[in-house]
């Protein structure tokens, strides 16, 4: 097992070359965000927007868009409810998808996440998160062939794969992964683990300050944005998941808890900080 560190993640947050534009930094659509758990999907949104992805969409409930706009001018919004054909075309014009964050697990959920699964290919990005994994274990959902990230916590991975969660050791982990076709795995807890084939990787920072709801769908966004920006890779996937807790440990000086909003202000100066050093 490797522990993530600093110098990896700063040859990954790579200065912006001068001649670029928007179009090559990812078009990130995040899907979620139901009648009761709209935050989630804003949280998402908002941690992708700041940490930089070139375009961000929010596939949500129409209920959620008002707050969405006065919150975040710079996403756009798509209805979804709207006809399957439209759902689709979305989410084939993304470069990175996230499906899950607030999303629950009603019959019209479960509708989104199939078609998400049977729409996307191969030279995607998909990253499956929150209610999107319940899903998953629920109806026991064959996994898509594409960039697949998974970023359960320990409850939601006992539910994929079986495994108690006292049982979930590295090379139980491991096997569960293999029978799911190798996705990257994000297992998140204290600590932090990263898995990609034969590879584990720790994250040695982070508190408790993020044990706080929104804590995980803020993280999503980062990975995102990340994978969006400096392509899908796990060197990109552990700099995301350590700038997350990096940002929480900065603020965690002053603060016993550290909001997933706060996270989020604080992407911009973070990652300037780490493109220069
Ligand atoms: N503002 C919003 O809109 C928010 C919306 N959200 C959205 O809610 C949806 C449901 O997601 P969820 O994670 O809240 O619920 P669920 O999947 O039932 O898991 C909780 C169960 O797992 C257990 N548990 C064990 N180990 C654990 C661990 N390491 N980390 C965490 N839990 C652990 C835990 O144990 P217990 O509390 O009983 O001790 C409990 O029994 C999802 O779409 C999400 O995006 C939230 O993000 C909040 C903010
Ligand atoms: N005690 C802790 N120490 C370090 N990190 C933690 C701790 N508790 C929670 N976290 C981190 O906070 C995030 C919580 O994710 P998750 O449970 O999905 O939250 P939510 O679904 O409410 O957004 C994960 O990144 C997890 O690693
Ligand atoms: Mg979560």
């Amino acid at each position: 097992m490797q522990v993530i560190t600093t110098e990896m993640v700063q040859k990954v947050i790579v200065k912006r070359p001068a001649n670029s534009h928007k179009g090559q930094f990812g078009r990130v659509l995040i899907i979620g965000g139901n009648q009761q758990y709209g935050g989630a999907a804003m949280m998402s949104a908002e941690a992708a927007v700041n940490a930089g992805a070139g375009l961000v969409t929010v596939m949500t409930d129409q209920i959620n868009l008002t707050s969405l706009h006065a919150r975040l001018p710079e996403a756009m919004f798509v209805d979804y409810q709207a006809p399957t054909n439209q759902l689709a075309q979305t989410i084939r014009n993304a470069d990175v998808i996230v499906i899950g964050p607030g999303l629950g697990l009603t019959a019209h959920a479960l509708m989104l996440l199939q078609l998400t699964f049977k729409t996307v290919t191969a030279t995607q990005t998909l990253l499956v998160d929150g209610s999107a994994l319940t899903l998953v274990a629920k109806h026991h959902l064959p996994l898509p062939n594409t960039q697949l990230i998974l970023t359960p916590h320990q409850m939601e991975w006992s539910r994929l794969s079986q495994l108690p969660i006292a049982h979930q050791t590295i090379s139980a982990n491991q096997q569960s992964l293999a029978q799911l076709g190798q996705p990257i795995l994000v297992l998140k807890k204290h600590h932090t683990e990263i898995y990609h084939d034969q590879a584990v990787y720790q994250l040695t920072i982070g508190t408790p300050a993020l044990a706080t709801g929104g804590s995980g769908d803020t993280l999503t966004g980062i990975i995102a944005a990340f994978c969006g920006q400096f392509q899908t890779s796990i060197a990109t996937v552990n700099a995301a998941v350590y700038t997350h807790s990096a940002i929480s440990d900065q603020l965690a000086q002053t603060q016993y808890v550290t909001l997933p909003t706060q996270i989020i202000q604080a992407l911009p100066a973070f990652m300037a900080k780490l493109s220069q050093s």
